[in-house]
């Protein structure tokens, strides 16, 4: 049986409000315990654990799965905790996972019931978020949600949790009498930190030139439990007491700064090596002079380095109200002597950092021991070495830590002359460690510790947000997120501005065209965060705001304002509504999309305002237009006229990658490809105007294309070719013609996907992600107008008779998993859903190349009469580790006008 190790009385759950007081009351006496609230002393809300009376009503707990981070093998609680749970009389509901580290069968045991719904649960508890999309609308949920201090990155989280009215419970608020947090992994982020600093160190010594007894030590995870690690880590100490640290490394020391539990959990792994824990005033001396028998450690509380600004003093009641006031001396006082620092404090704004960039500057120049240095025993370069940050507090207490390492990746090196972090344990600079879910590392202990804790406390959760609302205590978090953003767009300063809307196939070479120039500042917002965070992980002066443009239009209007320049790679449907925030703010916006109808109704407008508005800057339209005008120009000077234009254009895979159904992998928006198979189309073919609907018709005007005859490939007409008529001068011309090319057989296979009625862009309620989840064989069913329960070869039967006998056309959709069990992935429409499943059957795979293909035929009649025609092809490949062909040539011409308009802004 668990004991209850703490007073409920002295649990207070600090974020909640009495405003909300009442909701608080009905859900827990709906569930769980009967709590009643007993003082509302200083705008909070204390909760006294009134009686132990369990309700017999069974109550429903789900432990959901940790989906968010490859590396999450941790659980909330562990079966000791479900199986107390389940005596009382509750259920509990565990989703499945194999990810998890404790294994099902054991919850099974505990009485848990495995099962994939939980949304009969009333509270659902998990380690870290849920994605965005997997919230059940009107739920309590108990989770780090990281939003306390208005992180950036989870800000879509919490508008999402406020719009579905759910109740968060966030672990990091639930706080003891003393304000003191009762639930934590804290200790299980120490060993495993300084085990993994432990292993770099060994790494990185042997980088200087030294094999040391660390290098024996392995990273957290490959251990079983700590007690191996401990095993580990001794044997390495047990080396060092006989004296095998090579000498000209001379005395090492560790400093661990804080006295919480990561500090303590750091410390426990530190007591496996023979160490000595010394005062820090003692620190300058043993890291002299010390035995290299041993290693030294120093605990770093605020007394041993806070000092007031005016005074030199330290007044712990003064430096709580007014942490502002104070300096910190660690970097004279402490660094200097330190070879590892091992970092345990919370660190909050206005709170003085550690150590500043310009403070590892002048750490990082060498010092001469006593020792004397040879080639093959060289000194250390500098005596700070290795920083592990556990607080992983970006840009916080360590200034420099701009960017947390991972579990896969878990080491980087800081040059502090460079001011450049990189990948590697070699070069010069100190090694860093930051890892940010440490614990992950050791799941098993973690998840036993961790559910110790929170088991008591299970009912009374910490509310942060309620009914659709901050409530009044978490008002603070709109502030902060606001004048964080205001800060960022400050911390720009004289830079040019721009921001780059969207981070999905093209938007690389965007970016890094833009970083070449130092003095543009630039901000990239798009609502996919891991493709955000991909995209901008290398770039240290950019900024990433992870949000929906469409769903939060005044924080859309904000940071253009922010701006000079606004690039938009959003799908093209959300330009008009990003020219109207352009127009709204005099901003200047590039775009690689087609100037649509309702993009062209803004012309008055954007004259009106003064701005410049640019479409069509990518490959195809882009690089065709260019190619073309400098033809027609050319042709013009010689008096030649223009009697017919042909282009045709292709992303493609490249030849040896067309090995699918389709002959097709996705290179730029998925349903943008899905959508442009049933545009309509117009164009001029020897003066006659062809119109095709929109519709699919598109699909069967195709025609075999044999300008290269060793590519097998096909092309149907793209859009209305005729407007480009006036713009292009060429209103000579008998036959005006743009289109597409795919490699043959792409063309007939959507045609099957057009008859069954997937290529439809209207609103699809059933598909959003809070209806009931739907297999693409039930969807097909419905689409069919057949029982969603018939037997698989009864729906292939009338797929089949749909698609007017078309075997090949079953084949893809056989092919693709349509007619199949897999979950349909939530979406506005059957096409948006289409083109997410298709995305994840048609990628390029590791080693696997895009091509683009581009053809223009321009015939000319020169003033002699005689015809002439000129040809000019675009052939492209992707790099194999690098940019695909197609976000090179949609990127780098749109980065390129970026750049213009930025440097001349009245050029165009
Ligand atoms: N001219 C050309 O040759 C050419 C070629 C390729 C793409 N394009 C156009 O360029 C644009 C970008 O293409 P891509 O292939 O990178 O598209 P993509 O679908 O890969 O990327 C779209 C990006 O927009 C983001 N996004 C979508 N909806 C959002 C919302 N509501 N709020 C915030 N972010 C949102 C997505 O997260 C993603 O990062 C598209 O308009 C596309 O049609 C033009
Ligand atoms: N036509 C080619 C190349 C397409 C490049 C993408 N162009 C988009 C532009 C869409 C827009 O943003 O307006 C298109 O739809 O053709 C092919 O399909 O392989």
């Amino acid at each position: 049986m668990l004991k209850e190790t703490r007073s409920f009385a002295q649990t207070r759950f600090e974020s909640y409000i009495y405003m909300h007081y009442f909701t608080t009351l009905s859900l827990l006496s709906s569930g769980f315990t009967m709590l009643r609230a007993f003082s509302h002393t200083d705008g909070r809300c204390v909760f006294r654990h009134a009686s132990k009376r369990w309700h017999h009503r069974k109550s429903v707990l789900a432990i959901r799965r940790e989906d968010v981070n490859a590396w999450e093998r941790r659980a909330p609680l562990a079966p000791k905790h479900v199986k107390e749970l389940t005596q009382m009389g509750y259920k509990v509901l565990v989703q499945p996972s194999n990810r998890r580290a404790i294994h099902e069968k054991d919850y099974v045991k505990a009485g848990g019931i495995i099962q994939e719904d939980i949304s009969e649960a009333s509270l659902i508890v998990g380690v870290k978020r849920p994605p965005e999309d997997k919230l059940i609308p009107k739920k309590n949920y108990a989770f780090f949600s990281h939003t306390i201090k208005a992180q950036e990155a989870n800000m879509p989280l919490l508008d999402e949790i406020l719009r579905q009215e759910i109740r968060l419970f966030d672990y990091e608020k639930m706080v003891d009498h003393k304000g003191m947090r009762v639930v934590a992994f804290g200790k299980w982020a120490g060993v495993a930190g300084m085990i993994n600093i432990l292993h770099g160190l060994g790494l990185r010594f042997l980088a200087l030139g030294h094999n040391t007894p660390f290098m024996h030590i392995g990273m957290a995870h490959n251990y079983r439990n700590s007690s191996q690690a401990v095993q580990a880590v001794r044997d390495a100490g047990y080396e060092i007491s006989l004296g095998l640290m090579p000498k000209s490394v001379g005395p090492l020391t560790f400093v661990f700064t804080g006295t919480g539990n990561v500090s303590k959990g750091a410390q426990e792994m530190f007591n496996a090596l023979p160490c000595e824990f010394v005062e820090p005033h003692e620190l300058k001396e043993v890291s002299r002079s010390g035995d290299l028998r041993k290693v030294y450690g120093t605990v770093l509380s605020r007394h041993h380095h806070l000092v007031r600004k005016r005074d030199g003093l330290y007044d712990p009641v003064d430096y709580d109200k007014h942490p502002e006031l104070y300096t910190s001396r660690f970097n004279t006082d402490i660094a200097p002597y330190t070879t590892c620092l091992i970092n345990g404090i919370y660190w909050e704004q206005h709170t003085p950092r550690l150590l500043s960039r310009q403070d590892a500057q002048k750490l990082l120049v060498p010092v001469r021991s006593a020792t004397g240095s040879t080639e093959g025993c060289p000194e250390l370069p500098h005596k700070l070495l290795a920083i592990c940050d556990i607080s992983a507090d970006t840009g916080g207490s360590i200034e420099f830590m701009t960017e947390c390492t991972t579990i896969d990746s878990p080491f980087c090196m800081y040059d502090a002359d460079q001011h450049i972090i990189h990948d590697s344990v070699e070069g010069s600079g100190i090694l860093m460690c930051s890892i940010d879910n440490l614990p992950a590392q050791l799941p098993i202990e973690a998840t036993e510790y961790f559910g110790d804790m929170l088991f008591p406390y299970i009912e009374e959760m910490a509310v942060i947000a309620s009914n659709g609302s901050l409530t009044a205590k978490y008002e603070y978090i709109q502030k902060l997120r606001e004048s964080r953003e205001h800060a960022q767009s400050l911390k720009m300063g004289n830079k040019k501005r721009v921001l780059l809307l969207g981070s999905g196939y093209v938007s690389g070479p965007v970016l890094e065209y833009l970083t070449r120039d130092s003095s543009v500042g630039i901000t990239v917002a798009s609502v996919m965060k891991e493709q955000l965070e991909q995209l901008t992980k290398k770039y240290s002066n950019v900024t990433s705001v992870h949000m929906d443009v469409i769903k939060d239009e005044e924080k859309l209007s904000s940071l253009v304002k922010k701006h000079e320049l606004v690039i938009s790679l959003l799908p093209y449907s959300a330009h008009p509504l990003v020219a109207k925030k352009c127009i709204d703010s005099k901003v200047n916006l590039v775009t690689a999309s087609y100037l649509t109808p309702a993009m062209k109704e803004l012309q008055e407008s954007v004259e009106a305002a003064g701005i410049t508005v640019i479409s069509e800057m990518g490959l195809d339209p882009g690089l065709d237009h260019m190619l073309a005008m400098e033809c027609i120009d050319k042709a013009k000077e010689v008096g030649a006229t223009v009697v017919s234009y042909t282009s045709f254009c292709g992303g493609l895979p490249a030849p040896e990658h067309s090995d699918n159904p389709l002959r097709y992998k996705f290179s730029w928006s998925p349903q943008g490809v899905l959508l442009n198979t049933v545009q309509s189309a117009t164009y001029l073919k020897n003066g006659e105007i062809i119109n095709i609907p929109a519709g699919g018709a598109l699909l069967d005007s195709v025609t075999p294309m044999d300008f290269f005859p060793g590519l097998n490939l096909e092309g149907f007409p793209n859009r209305d070719s005729t407007k480009y008529a006036e713009p292009y001068g060429i209103q000579t011309a008998h036959t005006l013609l743009r289109g597409t090319l795919r490699y043959k057989g792409y063309s007939k296979t959507m045609g099957g996907f057009v008859k069954l009625g997937l290529i439809n862009p209207d609103p699809y309620p059933l598909l959003s992600s809070t209806s009931p989840p739907l297999t693409w064989k039930e969807l097909m069913c419905k689409l069919i107008g057949i029982k969603p329960s018939a037997e698989y070869h009864v729906l292939k039967e009338a797929v089949f008779s749909k698609l007017e006998k078309d075997e090949h056309q079953l084949e893809a959709v056989e092919w693709l998993g349509l007619l199949g069990d897999e979950p349909v992935p939530a979406a506005d429409s059957i096409v948006g859903a289409l083109a997410k499943h298709m995305e994840k059957k048609l990628p390029f795979g590791a080693g696997e190349r895009d091509m683009i293909v581009m053809r223009n035929e321009i015939g000319l009649r020169h003033p002699s009469g005689h015809l002439e025609d000129k040809f000019i092809d675009l052939v492209v490949y992707g790099d194999n580790k690098g940019y695909s062909a197609m976000a090179k040539t949609v990127g780098y011409p749109t980065a390129i006008a970026a750049k213009m308009v930025l440097d001349v802004p009245c050029v165009f």
